[in-house]
Protein backbone atom coordinates (compact mmCIF):
# COMPACT_ATOMS: atom_id res chain seq x y z
CA UNK A 1 0.00 0.00 0.00
CA UNK A 2 0.95 3.42 -0.63
CA UNK A 3 2.49 6.02 2.01
CA UNK A 4 -0.50 8.32 3.49
CA UNK A 5 -0.35 12.11 2.32
CA UNK A 6 -1.89 14.72 3.69
CA UNK A 7 -4.03 15.46 1.04
CA UNK A 8 -5.11 11.91 1.46
CA UNK A 9 -6.11 12.95 5.29
CA UNK A 10 -7.78 16.03 4.48
CA UNK A 11 -9.79 14.67 2.00
CA UNK A 12 -11.14 11.92 4.45
CA UNK A 13 -11.79 14.75 6.90
CA UNK A 14 -14.03 16.58 4.62
CA UNK A 15 -15.57 13.22 3.77
CA UNK A 16 -16.72 12.68 7.66
CA UNK A 17 -14.21 9.73 8.25
CA UNK A 18 -12.52 10.18 11.06
CA UNK A 19 -8.19 10.13 11.38
CA UNK A 20 -6.91 8.28 13.68
CA UNK A 21 -3.99 9.04 15.35
CA UNK A 22 -1.09 7.61 17.96
CA UNK A 23 2.15 8.67 19.73
CA UNK A 24 5.01 6.46 18.52
CA UNK A 25 8.70 6.55 19.28
CA UNK A 26 10.05 3.62 17.68
CA UNK A 27 10.11 1.11 14.96
CA UNK A 28 8.39 -1.79 16.34
CA UNK A 29 5.29 0.38 17.02
CA UNK A 30 5.27 2.30 13.94
CA UNK A 31 5.05 -1.50 12.08
CA UNK A 32 2.49 -2.61 14.46
CA UNK A 33 0.63 0.75 14.86
CA UNK A 34 0.57 0.85 10.91
CA UNK A 35 -0.50 -2.81 10.53
CA UNK A 36 -3.72 -2.14 12.78
CA UNK A 37 -4.97 0.74 11.30
CA UNK A 38 -3.27 3.98 12.82
CA UNK A 39 -2.66 6.23 9.70
CA UNK A 40 -1.03 9.07 11.81
CA UNK A 41 2.13 8.90 13.56
CA UNK A 42 3.18 10.84 15.87
CA UNK A 43 6.61 11.07 17.40
CA UNK A 44 6.17 13.59 20.31
CA UNK A 45 7.80 15.15 23.00
CA UNK A 46 5.51 13.22 25.38
CA UNK A 47 9.00 10.90 24.99
CA UNK A 48 10.27 13.00 28.03
CA UNK A 49 7.74 12.13 30.27
CA UNK A 50 6.42 8.20 28.92
CA UNK A 51 10.30 7.24 27.72
CA UNK A 52 12.52 9.18 29.73
CA UNK A 53 10.24 9.37 32.89
CA UNK A 54 10.91 13.17 33.57
CA UNK A 55 7.98 15.11 34.64
CA UNK A 56 7.26 17.75 32.04
CA UNK A 57 8.36 17.82 28.13
CA UNK A 58 10.49 20.43 28.34
CA UNK A 59 14.02 18.50 28.61
CA UNK A 60 13.44 16.77 25.37
CA UNK A 61 16.14 17.47 22.73
CA UNK A 62 16.54 18.46 19.11
CA UNK A 63 18.53 15.30 19.17
CA UNK A 64 16.77 13.25 20.74
CA UNK A 65 13.84 13.77 18.84
CA UNK A 66 15.57 12.88 15.20
CA UNK A 67 16.88 9.43 16.94
CA UNK A 68 13.01 8.56 17.85
CA UNK A 69 11.97 9.96 14.08
CA UNK A 70 14.33 8.03 12.62
CA UNK A 71 13.49 5.03 14.50
CA UNK A 72 9.41 5.32 13.54
CA UNK A 73 10.04 6.00 10.02
CA UNK A 74 12.71 2.87 9.58
CA UNK A 75 9.60 0.97 10.93
CA UNK A 76 7.35 2.59 8.85
CA UNK A 77 5.79 1.96 5.17
CA UNK A 78 2.13 3.30 4.83
CA UNK A 79 1.65 5.76 7.68
CA UNK A 80 2.05 9.69 8.03
CA UNK A 81 4.58 10.85 10.24
CA UNK A 82 4.32 14.08 12.35
CA UNK A 83 7.66 15.04 14.80
CA UNK A 84 7.20 17.17 17.72
CA UNK A 85 9.75 20.20 17.49
CA UNK A 86 10.66 20.19 21.14
CA UNK A 87 10.68 23.21 23.31
CA UNK A 88 13.78 25.35 22.78
CA UNK A 89 13.74 24.82 19.12
CA UNK A 90 11.65 26.87 17.41
CA UNK A 91 10.44 29.61 19.65
CA UNK A 92 12.97 32.34 19.07
CA UNK A 93 12.65 33.05 15.32
CA UNK A 94 11.70 31.55 12.20
CA UNK A 95 15.15 30.66 11.00
CA UNK A 96 15.88 28.84 13.90
CA UNK A 97 12.16 26.46 13.83
CA UNK A 98 13.55 25.75 9.96
CA UNK A 99 16.74 24.60 10.86
CA UNK A 100 14.87 22.56 13.61
CA UNK A 101 12.30 21.38 11.49
CA UNK A 102 14.58 20.20 8.47
CA UNK A 103 16.53 18.32 10.97
CA UNK A 104 13.50 16.41 11.74
CA UNK A 105 12.39 16.27 7.67
CA UNK A 106 15.86 14.80 6.76
CA UNK A 107 15.35 12.13 9.83
CA UNK A 108 12.28 11.08 8.35
CA UNK A 109 9.03 13.26 9.57
CA UNK A 110 6.96 14.56 6.87
CA UNK A 111 5.38 17.04 8.89
CA UNK A 112 6.41 18.97 12.11
CA UNK A 113 4.57 20.35 14.84
CA UNK A 114 4.78 23.41 16.66
CA UNK A 115 2.83 24.79 20.24
CA UNK A 116 1.58 28.11 19.92
CA UNK A 117 -1.15 30.39 18.34
CA UNK A 118 -0.77 33.76 16.90
CA UNK A 119 2.95 34.31 18.71
CA UNK A 120 3.68 31.47 15.82
CA UNK A 121 1.94 32.59 13.08
CA UNK A 122 5.35 34.19 11.40
CA UNK A 123 6.91 30.94 12.06
CA UNK A 124 3.92 29.07 10.49
CA UNK A 125 4.47 30.93 7.08
CA UNK A 126 7.97 30.78 7.20
CA UNK A 127 8.33 26.98 6.90
CA UNK A 128 5.22 26.65 4.62
CA UNK A 129 6.25 28.79 1.93
CA UNK A 130 9.92 27.03 2.16
CA UNK A 131 8.19 23.52 1.89
CA UNK A 132 7.73 22.22 5.21
CA UNK A 133 4.42 20.84 6.29
CA UNK A 134 3.14 22.22 9.47
CA UNK A 135 1.23 20.94 12.35
CA UNK A 136 -0.61 23.50 14.81
CA UNK A 137 -1.03 22.62 18.22
CA UNK A 138 -3.79 25.04 20.46
CA UNK A 139 -5.64 24.48 24.03
CA UNK A 140 -3.03 22.74 26.48
CA UNK A 141 0.55 23.71 25.50
CA UNK A 142 2.60 21.19 27.26
CA UNK A 143 5.78 23.10 26.90
CA UNK A 144 4.42 26.10 28.67
CA UNK A 145 3.12 23.94 31.59
CA UNK A 146 5.28 26.49 33.93
CA UNK A 147 3.89 29.42 32.62
CA UNK A 148 -0.27 27.88 32.85
CA UNK A 149 0.76 26.13 36.49
CA UNK A 150 -0.45 22.69 35.47
CA UNK A 151 -2.29 20.85 33.05
CA UNK A 152 -5.54 21.85 33.31
CA UNK A 153 -8.51 22.04 30.68
CA UNK A 154 -8.54 25.61 28.84
CA UNK A 155 -11.07 27.78 26.78
CA UNK A 156 -13.62 27.08 29.73
CA UNK A 157 -14.02 30.86 29.68
CA UNK A 158 -15.39 33.16 27.07
CA UNK A 159 -12.60 35.55 26.89
CA UNK A 160 -10.33 32.65 26.64
CA UNK A 161 -12.20 30.13 23.89
CA UNK A 162 -12.71 33.35 21.80
CA UNK A 163 -8.52 34.18 22.28
CA UNK A 164 -8.25 30.11 20.92
CA UNK A 165 -10.93 30.42 18.50
CA UNK A 166 -9.34 33.81 16.83
CA UNK A 167 -5.60 31.51 16.91
CA UNK A 168 -6.90 28.49 15.35
CA UNK A 169 -8.36 30.88 12.65
CA UNK A 170 -4.71 33.01 12.74
CA UNK A 171 -3.14 29.54 12.04
CA UNK A 172 -5.28 28.26 9.41
CA UNK A 173 -4.79 31.60 7.06
CA UNK A 174 -0.76 31.02 8.00
CA UNK A 175 -0.93 27.85 6.50
CA UNK A 176 -1.14 24.93 8.43
CA UNK A 177 -1.95 21.61 7.47
CA UNK A 178 -3.63 19.58 10.37
CA UNK A 179 -4.35 21.51 14.13
CA UNK A 180 -3.68 19.48 17.30
CA UNK A 181 -6.48 20.13 19.89
CA UNK A 182 -4.97 19.66 23.47
CA UNK A 183 -7.83 19.22 26.61
CA UNK A 184 -10.24 22.33 25.70
CA UNK A 185 -13.96 22.25 25.88
CA UNK A 186 -16.23 19.81 23.35
CA UNK A 187 -17.69 23.38 22.07
CA UNK A 188 -14.55 25.05 21.71
CA UNK A 189 -13.32 22.00 19.57
CA UNK A 190 -16.51 22.17 18.08
CA UNK A 191 -16.41 25.57 17.06
CA UNK A 192 -12.68 25.56 15.95
CA UNK A 193 -13.04 22.48 13.81
CA UNK A 194 -16.13 24.15 11.71
CA UNK A 195 -13.76 27.11 11.62
CA UNK A 196 -10.33 25.97 9.81
CA UNK A 197 -9.64 24.45 6.86
CA UNK A 198 -7.06 22.24 8.09
CA UNK A 199 -8.77 18.90 9.93
CA UNK A 200 -8.19 18.94 13.83
CA UNK A 201 -6.78 15.99 15.58
CA UNK A 202 -8.30 16.18 19.55
CA UNK A 203 -6.89 14.72 22.64
CA UNK A 204 -8.92 15.33 25.15
CA UNK A 205 -11.19 18.01 23.45
CA UNK A 206 -13.92 16.24 22.63
CA UNK A 207 -15.34 13.60 19.69
CA UNK A 208 -15.93 16.59 17.32
CA UNK A 209 -12.70 16.82 15.70
CA UNK A 210 -11.78 15.35 12.62
CA UNK A 211 -9.78 12.86 14.32
CA UNK A 212 -8.01 11.41 17.75
CA UNK A 213 -4.93 10.71 18.98
CA UNK A 214 -3.93 9.62 22.40
CA UNK A 215 -0.46 8.88 23.78
CA UNK A 216 0.52 5.54 23.25
CA UNK A 217 1.79 4.48 26.76
CA UNK A 218 -1.53 5.66 28.08
CA UNK A 219 -3.98 3.47 25.34
CA UNK A 220 -2.16 0.62 26.33
CA UNK A 221 -2.22 1.76 30.68
CA UNK A 222 1.95 1.40 30.60
CA UNK A 223 2.49 4.89 31.68
CA UNK A 224 3.79 5.03 35.23
CA UNK A 225 2.83 8.69 35.91
CA UNK A 226 -0.63 10.70 36.34
CA UNK A 227 -2.53 9.30 33.23
CA UNK A 228 -4.91 11.88 32.02
CA UNK A 229 -8.60 11.49 32.70
CA UNK A 230 -9.34 11.63 28.91
CA UNK A 231 -6.98 8.33 28.01
CA UNK A 232 -9.04 5.21 28.16
CA UNK A 233 -6.89 1.56 28.35
CA UNK A 234 -7.61 -0.27 25.28
CA UNK A 235 -5.33 -3.15 26.83
CA UNK A 236 -8.29 -3.88 29.27
CA UNK A 237 -10.35 -6.63 27.82
CA UNK A 238 -7.98 -6.93 24.45
CA UNK A 239 -5.94 -10.54 24.25
CA UNK A 240 -3.00 -8.47 22.40
CA UNK A 241 -1.50 -5.17 22.09
CA UNK A 242 -2.75 -5.72 18.52
CA UNK A 243 -6.10 -6.03 19.21
CA UNK A 244 -5.92 -3.25 21.55
CA UNK A 245 -4.52 -0.96 18.87
CA UNK A 246 -7.33 -2.54 16.39
CA UNK A 247 -9.57 -1.45 19.10
CA UNK A 248 -8.66 1.71 19.19
CA UNK A 249 -8.95 2.55 15.30
CA UNK A 250 -12.35 0.71 15.53
CA UNK A 251 -13.64 2.73 17.92
CA UNK A 252 -12.20 6.23 16.58
CA UNK A 253 -13.79 5.57 13.62
CA UNK A 254 -17.10 4.70 14.35
CA UNK A 255 -16.96 7.52 17.66
CA UNK A 256 -17.75 5.29 20.59
CA UNK A 257 -14.17 7.17 21.21
CA UNK A 258 -13.80 9.64 23.21
CA UNK A 259 -17.33 9.45 25.27
CA UNK A 260 -18.49 12.02 27.78
CA UNK A 261 -16.69 10.69 30.42
CA UNK A 262 -12.95 11.35 28.28
CA UNK A 263 -14.30 14.87 27.83
CA UNK A 264 -14.56 18.44 29.43
CA UNK A 265 -17.82 20.77 28.86
N1 LIG B 1 1.46 10.14 29.39
C1 LIG B 1 1.14 11.33 28.88
N2 LIG B 1 -0.11 11.53 28.42
C2 LIG B 1 -0.47 12.71 27.88
O1 LIG B 1 -1.62 12.85 27.44
C3 LIG B 1 0.51 13.74 27.81
C4 LIG B 1 1.80 13.48 28.29
N3 LIG B 1 2.09 12.27 28.83
N4 LIG B 1 2.77 14.41 28.23
C5 LIG B 1 2.54 15.64 27.49
C6 LIG B 1 1.16 16.08 27.69
C7 LIG B 1 0.83 16.46 29.12
N5 LIG B 1 -0.56 16.07 29.21
C8 LIG B 1 -1.32 15.99 30.38
C9 LIG B 1 -0.74 15.62 31.58
C10 LIG B 1 -1.50 15.52 32.74
C11 LIG B 1 -2.85 15.82 32.70
C12 LIG B 1 -3.67 15.71 33.95
O2 LIG B 1 -3.16 15.41 34.99
N6 LIG B 1 -4.97 15.98 33.88
C13 LIG B 1 -5.87 15.78 35.00
C14 LIG B 1 -6.42 17.09 35.47
C15 LIG B 1 -7.60 17.63 34.76
C16 LIG B 1 -8.02 19.04 35.17
O3 LIG B 1 -7.33 19.70 35.96
O4 LIG B 1 -9.06 19.48 34.68
C17 LIG B 1 -6.96 14.83 34.54
O5 LIG B 1 -7.57 14.19 35.41
O6 LIG B 1 -7.14 14.67 33.33
C18 LIG B 1 -3.43 16.18 31.49
C19 LIG B 1 -2.66 16.27 30.34
C20 LIG B 1 -1.01 15.59 27.93
N7 LIG B 1 0.19 15.03 27.35
C1 LIG C 1 -0.14 14.41 22.91
C2 LIG C 1 0.41 14.89 21.61
C3 LIG C 1 -0.54 15.82 20.94
C4 LIG C 1 1.78 15.49 21.79
O1 LIG C 1 2.05 16.63 21.51
C5 LIG C 1 2.83 14.61 22.32
O2 LIG C 1 2.64 13.40 22.42
O3 LIG C 1 3.90 15.15 22.65
MG1 LIG D 1 3.97 17.22 22.20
Amino acid sequence: MARLTLTTLQKMARAGERIVSLTCYDASFARLLETAGVEVLLVGDSLGMVLQGRESTLAVSLEEMEYHTRCVAQGSSRAFIVADLPFGSYQASPREAFASAARLMRAGAHMVKLEGGRVMEETVRFLVERGIPVCGHLGLLPQSVHQVGGYRVQGREESEAARLLADARILDQAGIGLLVLEMTTRLLARQISAAVAAPTIGIGAGPDCHGQVLVLYDMLGIYGGKVPRFARNFLEGAHSIEAAVAAYVRAVKDGSFPGPEHGFD
